[in-house]
């Protein structure tokens, strides 16, 4: 089977600062993939290169075997992005804007307008078919990027930020429509910065931070890695903290706060039975009892916290010049996610939407 992305030591300089360091990152075929960072980490970077709109600095990017750079025109055609910003033709009917792109990538007339209607109808804005982007609601904006995406029937569906914003209601309908796309065989990057999003969809997650790959797991592996709390309530309080004889090696700290005795160990669920076999021994009556799993978001925090510094000069480092510059590439977006030609006036970075990968 081919893998829809695979990576190898991908890097990208912006003039002083080095977005992507190295990065190998395979995701396979029909899988759900989540990728996850700090901010700066570089993760829109790496969605740039996939879809054109960066230049890569060095290493090699393929989606579904096809160079991102050298055969850019089936890379591109098996992608369907919906970007976090909105960059979408405003005064234009939507049906047409959808019409439009699926033209751009040779889908023929009639065909593109029976599509523009099926996927309108799957996001649920079938009857705004004739309305502006403008004239939508924040949320109908979102369900719009997602139909656009969606346009070309897309192997591989790149979704940066999908839920930024939007109410439960929406999130929910935006989960499940992602869910039935992946279940039907669409492979799914997601960008995201809720992670209980990355927890519920994801089959795996990488975690960028400061251009590198972090750890590459499913979430419930990564969990694991984290330690468990266990919290009891004793029915009186100790004098002193109670020799338990926990020398498991999974134990990580005991503290006892009044009546309360707060043990964090990894695998706590297997501590948890010798500790209340050492509480029973030790004349401790328990009223209550607590085993708390690490959260996903935690352990995210944990191994990107080591680098904070290191993002944060990376982010701030060139001021000015990388908003006008960041300005620039979301420019080049706008006319590539459009399907008009983006190469003029753009960072010397951007690709154009047909012409491939700026040189
Ligand atoms: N066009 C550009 N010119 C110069 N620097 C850039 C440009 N685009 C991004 N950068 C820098 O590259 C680094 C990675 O940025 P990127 O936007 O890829 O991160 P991100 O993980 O998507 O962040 P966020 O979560 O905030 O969207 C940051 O330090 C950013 O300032």
């Amino acid at each position: 089977m081919t893998d829809a992305i695979r990576v190898e030591d991908l890097r990208k300089q912006y003039d002083d600062v080095q977005a992507l360091e190295g990065v190998d990152l395979t995701v396979p075929e029909g899988s759900f993939f989540g990728l996850l960072g700090p901010n700066g980490a570089g993760k829109t970077t790496f969605i740039n290169i996939l879809v054109g709109l960066v230049r890569r600095s060095g290493g090699t990017a393929e989606v579904f075997g096809h160079d991102v750079e050298d055969d850019y025109r089936a890379a591109r055609d098996a992608i369907g992005l919906a970007p976090q910003e909105f960059n979408v033709d405003r005064f234009f009917p939507i049906h047409e804007v959808l019409e439009h792109k699926a033209g751009y990538h040779g889908i023929p007339r009639s065909e593109a307008r029976e599509r523009a209607d099926e996927v309108l109808e799957r996001v649920g804005i079938l009857d705004k078919r004739d309305t502006r982007f403008d004239w939508l609601s924040g949320g109908m904006k979102r369900r719009f990027v997602l139909a656009r995406a969606l346009i070309t029937d897309p192997d591989l569906l790149i979704l940066d930020e999908p839920t930024a914003g939007v109410d439960v209601q929406l999130r929910h309908d935006l989960w499940e429509l992602i869910t039935d796309l992946n279940e039907s065989g669409t492979t799914v990057l997601l960008t995201t910065h809720y992670i209980e999003e990355a927890e519920r969809l994801c089959d795996e997650v990488a975690i960028l931070d400061s251009g590198s790959v972090v750890t590459v797991a499913s979430p419930e592996e990564l969990m694991e890695r984290g330690p468990d709390t266990i919290t009891v309530t004793l029915r009186e309080a100790p004098d002193a903290l109670p020799d338990l004889g926990l020398d498991d090696g999974r134990v990580e700290s005991v503290d006892l706060e009044g009546d309360r005795l707060v043990v964090t160990a990894r695998e706590g669920g297997l501590v948890a039975p010798n500790l209340v076999r050492a509480l029973d021994r030790t004349g401790n009556d328990i009223v209550d009892f607590d085993v708390s799993r690490t959260s996903l978001e935690e352990v995210f925090v944990e191994l990107t916290r080591q680098n904070e510094s290191v993002s944060d000069g990376a982010d701030g480092g060139s001021g000015d010049a990388d908003e006008a510059d960041t300005a620039r590439d979301r420019q080049a977006a706008v006319a590539a996610t459009n399907g008009t030609d983006s190469s003029a006036g753009t960072d010397s970075d951007a690709g154009t939407a047909d012409g491939g990968a700026g040189r």
